[in-house]
């Protein structure tokens, strides 16, 4: 097939050789443009603008985004709705917000053009790779891009989940789980580095791998980390976060479904964010206030 694509950011450029490896044809846009080699340089086709990308493509235009979400994304949507005629296929492939994915689906469906939201994981080496889709749109019209899925996929990689919507929402909740699941990893491992052993961290992860209930691809992604550094002493702990544990942690509030494990995952990247918290100050305060307890003194006296 030949597909257009938007972005060539580190997933979008893997998904392209991806699609490439498996005999599909590329015609892509970014405002960067990398440098091909081989035959992702004959079958990956650089245009100067996404007019240009449209342009190029067959009858049957069939475009997947792979930009940031948020106003990224609206942008080019907003361009392909100008674009792209009726009967057109347009995939965002990015990590939005599923509400946005349904309002944008809306406004595609009254020109006639058929929206695929599209949860991607398995990050850069899934997409080039194989990776994993969790996919929201017309069920009949799925039918006529389910090859894509099934060639760029890892095996079973791929799930029509339902309607509009219901992709990105199934990544929203397959993320506010991995915030979940690298929290526990990484308590677990802060438990062990004040406890009284000396571990050699990756081999304990190397073991965990083998055989044990808590062997997982984070798992092993965590032995390569302390394969690289083994206290991990290149880096801060601050934990930054995209949007969607937080949007996990919103839907579990508007349903009224517990996730305390969750929303404390998200708790704790946002904490931290700060090397001290005002909140700290004040129950610090208040325990010296009503029980004379020390206080720990800021380094600015
Ligand atoms: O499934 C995946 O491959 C990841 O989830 C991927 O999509 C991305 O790394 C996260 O969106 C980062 O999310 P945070 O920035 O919120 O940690």
């Amino acid at each position: 097939m030949q597909i257009g694509l938007v972005g060539l950011g580190k997933m979008g450029l893997s998904l392209a050789k991806n699609l490439v490896d498996h005999g599909h044809q590329v015609v892509a846009y970014d405002l960067k443009q990398p440098k091909l080699e081989g035959e992702y340089q004959a079958n990956i086709k650089l245009t100067q603008s996404v007019e240009a990308m449209v342009e190029a493509l067959p009858e049957l235009k069939i475009v997947w985004s792979m930009v940031p979400c948020g106003e990224p994304t609206d942008q080019i949507i907003e361009k392909m709705q100008a674009l792209l005629p009726a009967g057109s296929i347009l995939i965002d492939g990015g990590n939005s917000n599923y509400k946005e994915s349904v309002a944008r689906g809306g406004r595609l469906a009254s020109q006639g053009i058929h929206f695929f939201d599209v949860g991607t994981s398995g990050g850069v080496e899934g997409a080039r790779q194989g990776a994993c889709f969790m996919i929201g749109g017309d069920a009949t019209v799925f039918q006529q891009i389910e090859p894509l899925f099934q060639d760029m996929a890892v095996e079973k990689g791929y799930l029509y989940a339902g309607p509009v919507g219901s992709g990105h929402y199934l990544k929203m909740v397959h993320n506010g789980i991995e915030y979940g699941m690298m929290q526990a990893i990484a308590e677990g491992f802060d438990v062990l580095e004040h406890g009284p052993f000396d571990y050699d961290y990756e081999q304990v992860a190397r073991v965990w791998n083998n055989g044990s209930v808590i062997r997982s691809w984070l798992m092993e992604l965590t032995e390569s980390a302390f394969s690289k550094d083994e206290h991990l002493d290149e880096i801060q702990g601050k934990m930054f976060s995209s949007g969607e544990g937080k949007w996990t942690v919103e839907e579990s509030l508007a349903t009224q479904v517990p996730t305390p494990v969750i929303t404390m995952a998200l708790m704790m990247r946002y904490r931290s964010m700060y090397p001290d918290t005002f909140s700290g100050k004040v129950v610090a305060a208040l325990r010296n206030e009503f029980g004379g307890h020390a206080v720990a003194k800021s380094d600015k006296n």
